[in-house]
């Protein structure tokens, strides 16, 4: 039997719905994602922690839930809206439906309800406090409820996500080189990336210091994506420094590129409603190329984009930009000899789900270490 939900945003404007997942209630920043496809990825990825997350794309759950595309061990959005979800799943790799799921990890959820009016919303007001609840079905009585919860603005949330024990992925094949890969809430796929072209990754916890980042004499540095708000993030930030000083080539994804960022001086800041899908055009401003890339964040680095800016490590630049709204999409800093050093990207070549316009971006890496970028 279906059962009535509600969704309560924390500047009052309410959608009442049918429960999807869980019964109960659930609290985050209401965000919105414009993937067609790839809801089993971006459930299960650790940058969505605390966002209740809403699918622009209709119809949800269609292939059900396969034992391959976690991107991580279980689900982290705070609660997730679609608009119809698939009664009965159809794929030859699916395992279970999206309901089932979402019920036996305690995720709780509203259908139903227009999604399009509470995007349109969110893009107009921006992203903001929300809640779900099944129990709560008065929206004034939710309202004082979504109020009372911590806004994603200064959230420190790496804690929260990372691995308690530091692991190693081994290279495919033979081992080349090898990287620490700081976890602040990585998705499965970006060591398999790396471990795919010969790069055996240590992936250690966010807390990891720089004795123990050295232990492993690794031949490069990766910080990944993550969850919360980039200026709270100082441990990582200092450790980059270090390393930075040390000359280690660096590449960073998503939240590792606000990190970066931080590390090279810059400040970060919080879009109105952020950039989520796996159809955002990004501009690489050295080739004039234009990749199609998967996104996720809410926050960006503050750069100036026509101008270089001189840090202790080296010249540091905007690489790549946004299309839509030309937000920083990537970073690159450059010694004295004109070799790059380090660099960043905003969006996410694992690409998982999206498309892989943007896997050259690993291989950049390797040559990074090779000494050849
Ligand atoms: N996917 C990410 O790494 C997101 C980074 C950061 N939490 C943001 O929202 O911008």
């Amino acid at each position: 039997m279906s059962q009535p939900a509600l969704l309560v945003l924390e500047d009052g404007r309410s959608f009442a719905g049918t429960s999807y997942g869980a019964t109960g209630e659930t609290y985050g920043e209401a965000v919105f994602t414009t993937g067609m496809t790839g809801y089993q990825e971006t459930l299960t990825d650790p940058s969505y922690h605390r966002q209740i997350v809403t699918q622009t794309a209709p119809h949800i759950g269609n292939t059900g839930i396969n034992d391959e595309d976690d991107e991580s061990e279980r689900i982290w959005v705070a609660g997730y809206v679609v608009r119809d979800p698939a009664r009965v799943p159809s794929n030859w790799r699916a395992k279970r439906s999206l309901d089932d799921q979402l019920k036996s990890q305690g995720i709780v959820g509203i259908s139903g309800i227009d999604t399009r009016a509470l995007t349109r919303h969110l893009r107009e007001r921006g992203a903001m406090r929300a809640g779900i609840s099944t129990e709560i079905l008065d929206p004034s009585a939710l309202l004082e409820k979504v109020l009372q919860q911590a806004p994603m603005v200064g959230a420190d949330l790496a804690d929260e996500v990372t691995t308690a024990e530091t692991y190693v992925v081994p290279a495919v094949g033979e081992r080349r080189f090898t990287v620490v890969a700081l976890d602040l809430g990585i998705k499965s796929m970006t060591p398999k990336r790396m471990a795919e072209r010969g790069i055996e990754v240590h992936v250690m916890p966010a807390t990891a210091s720089l004795d123990e980042v050295l232990a492993v004499n690794p031949d490069g540095i990766f910080m990944s994506n993550g969850p919360g708000d980039p200026e709270t993030t100082e441990h990582p930030t200092t450790l980059l420094k270090e390393l930075l000083q040390r000359g280690k080539p660096y590449f960073g994804i998503c939240f590792g590129n606000q990190v970066f960022g931080r590390a090279l001086g810059l400040g970060t800041f919080k879009l109105k409603y952020g950039h989520r899908g796996i159809n955002q055009p990004v501009l690489d401003r050295a080739t004039g190329k234009v990749e199609i890339t998967a996104q996720n964040h809410g926050f960006a680095v503050d750069a100036p984009i026509e101008e270089t800016v001189e840090t202790p490590y080296g010249t540091a630049e905007v690489s790549h930009v946004s299309l839509n709204d030309n937000v920083v999409e990537g970073l690159k800093l450059t010694g004295r000899d004109g070799r790059v050093l380090a660099f960043s990207v905003q969006y996410h070549p694992e690409a998982a789900a999206g498309p892989h316009d943007s896997a050259y971006l690993f291989d950049r890496f390797v040559e990074l270490m090779e000494g050849r970028a």
